[in-house]
């Protein structure tokens, strides 16, 4: 093949392949001519990073291509550029963050006397945005935007892990609404998903942003509470049982031996020192929810 067909192949090349100095010159730019997936960037060629991107983007990329200078593989990271990143403009408009999974490999010449990596930037805002929406939907319930259980046992590993390094206390409440088979039998499993909803938002607005509440199974719900310790859990623990019943005010029976209302049994335990697995405290959270329930619902039971 010959220099010119060479050529034709390069900028044929689908994605933007771009040749930058040490210093953080663009030297060279080949391919990415697709205008659905890319601007043309031709206007970069001789300009500096410093000239084009902000402080933290520049040295961002200095960075990368100091490491692909200092290594024999090819380096791939993923990056998102946004209006902001930019100090000079070179696209009018532009609104939307867009994501690039970058492949940086160091060449192996001189270009004025600098040494040079070969970066190919590839947008995968597409692949990005569906890897997001799925991230979210793998550990969140549908019914009440709570996270599920996949990502309580994640969680619940990474709270144990910090418990046992920084001895930090850290609670796990494990709850279960009383009666719901009630709602569910005399007016609808609607009626009875609206209770475990109020229920979950009552729980968005009494944690804190450092908390978390996860569905467990139907009407069983988990919360860890960092940096909180077990007496500390019973009051919101009790906080939370109150705000459930203000909010929900259900209760059935024909008479007051077999009246029933919608509320909530809470156990509340934490990690302790001589727990071996992320799971002993929820184990001992089922227990004392199960104290609750048999000393006649509605409470709180800690230990
Ligand atoms: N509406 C609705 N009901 C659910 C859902 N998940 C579980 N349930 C119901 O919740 C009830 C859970 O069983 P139980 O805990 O024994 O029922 P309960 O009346 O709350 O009993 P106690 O916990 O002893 O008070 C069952 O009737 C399930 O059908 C859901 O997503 N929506």
């Amino acid at each position: 093949m010959d220099l010119k067909n060479m050529q034709a192949v390069l900028d044929a090349l689908p994605d933007p392949a771009f040749i930058l100095s040490k210093s953080g010159k663009y030297v060279a730019l080949f391919g990415g001519k697709d205008s659905r997936y890319y601007h043309d960037g031709s206007a970069l060629v001789g300009r500096l990073l410093s000239e084009v991107l902000n402080a933290s983007k520049t040295q961002y990329f200095i960075s990368k291509i100091e490491e692909a200078l200092h290594s024999k593989d090819m380096i791939v990271e993923e990056y998102a550029l946004k209006d902001e990143d930019f100090i000079a403009l070179p696209y009018e408009n532009e609104q939307e963050t867009i994501w690039y999974e970058g492949r940086i490999k160091s060449l192996d010449f001189l270009v004025e006397g600098e040494p040079v990596v070969l970066w190919v930037a590839t947008n995968i805002s597409k692949r990005y945005q569906l890897e997001t929406q799925l991230r979210f939907l793998s550990t969140t319930d549908e019914l009440t935007g709570l996270y599920n259980r996949r990502r309580l046992e994640k969680d619940l590993a990474v709270h144990f892990a910090n418990f046992k390094r920084y001895k930090s206390p850290t609670s796990v409440l494990m709850l279960d609404l009383d009666n719901l088979k009630m709602v569910n039998d005399l007016h609808g499993h609607p009626q009875g998903d609206e209770v475990i909803k109020t229920l979950s938002a009552v729980m968005h607005h009494e944690l804190r942003e450092m908390d978390a509440a996860y569905r467990y199974g139907g009407d069983e719900f988990v919360i860890i509470l960092p940096n909180t310790n077990v007496k500390q859990a019973e009051i919101f623990a009790n906080r939370l049982k109150s705000s459930f019943i203000a909010q929900m005010k259900l209760c059935q029976g024909a008479d007051s031996t077999t009246i029933q209302c919608v509320s909530a049994s809470i156990g509340v335990s934490a990690f302790e020192k001589s727990d071996t697995n992320e799971a002993d405290a929820l184990v001992r959270a089922d227990t004392l929810l199960y104290q609750a329930k048999n000393a006649g619902k509605d409470a709180v039971r800690l230990g």
